[in-house]
């Protein structure tokens, strides 16, 4: 089956950086990355950072029809430029993103002057349309979020190790109304003896996290032929880029 590329600049800089790792309790094990990211962003290895708005994002998202002033979570949000193309649409965009230097980053990069508050865990960092909530994503409640009408996720769930994945869509299912659709970009390598219907078809681990609370409607498939950055000399290989609509089943 096609393996869901982590939105990561490198699973080999992961586990160097991450060492052993850690098991036991849920909250514990959601968490154990999250020295690991602290870590990058002060290094600045941000790789996976796109330095223009996802162009998937510009193309699709008109599709879904969303009223100005819906509200748009954006988990694990990083400096996302996405954001201020969100806002720019008449959204009100809620990011939240663990490390400080990154929502610093964005509000200096894109010139805006946010204000600072402390809301319980998170610090709230505010400009116009535009919120960012400093934390664990995992700390979230419903509460800090406020009514959402949508999630947009590019490379949040896929930033996530395969095992914490569960936990991130059971975290989003109690934080978000169950009427809330996910705008979802993924990119999907393709690995040997993979069928075309696998490879050009909802990805079976999207399936098996998300078909409980959610209709998966796949929207569009882009083939592409890429090289390995790391290994340049190896011939391109094939990739899906995939645009996946997920619709909340309303609670019942
Ligand atoms: C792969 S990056 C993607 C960022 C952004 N979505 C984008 O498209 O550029 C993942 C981001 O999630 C943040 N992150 C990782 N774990 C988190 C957590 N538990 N809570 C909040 N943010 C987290 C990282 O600091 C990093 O900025």
């Amino acid at each position: 089956m096609p393996a869901i590329r982590p939105g990561f600049a490198s699973p080999a800089l992961r586990d160097h950086l991450r060492g052993g790792g850690a098991g036991g309790a849920e909250s514990v094990m959601s968490s154990r990355d999250n020295p690991l990211w602290l870590q990058l962003w002060r290094d600045r290895r941000t790789d996976f950072h796109q330095k223009k708005v996802n162009h998937y994002l510009a193309r699709f998202w008109p599709d879904l029809a969303r009223p100005q002033g819906s509200r748009i979570f954006v988990p694990l949000c990083g400096k996302s430029l996405d954001m201020i193309w969100l806002a720019e649409q008449g959204h009100h965009v809620i990011g939240v993103e663990l490390s400080p230097v990154a929502v610093r980053a964005f509000f200096r990069e894109n010139r805006l002057q946010p204000s600072r508050r402390q809301m319980g865990d998170f610090t709230l960092w505010e400009h116009g349309r535009i919120g960012i909530l400093c934390g664990d994503y995992f700390a979230l409640d419903k509460a800090d979020l406020g009514q959402i009408d949508t999630v947009y996720d590019r490379a949040a769930l896929t930033a996530l190790p395969e095992d914490i994945r569960r936990l991130y869509v059971a975290h989003l299912r109690r934080i978000v109304p169950a009427s809330a659709g996910v705008f979802l970009l993924t990119i999907e390598d393709a690995e040997e003896g993979d069928s075309l219907v696998q490879a050009l078809g909802v990805d079976e681990e999207l399936a098996a996290l998300y078909s409980e609370g959610f209709e998966i409607s796949l929207e569009h498939v882009e083939s592409v032929f890429e090289s390995d950055p790391q290994a340049p000399k190896q011939p391109p290989r094939r990739a899906e880029y995939k645009v996946y609509r997920l619709s909340g089943r309303a609670a019942g």
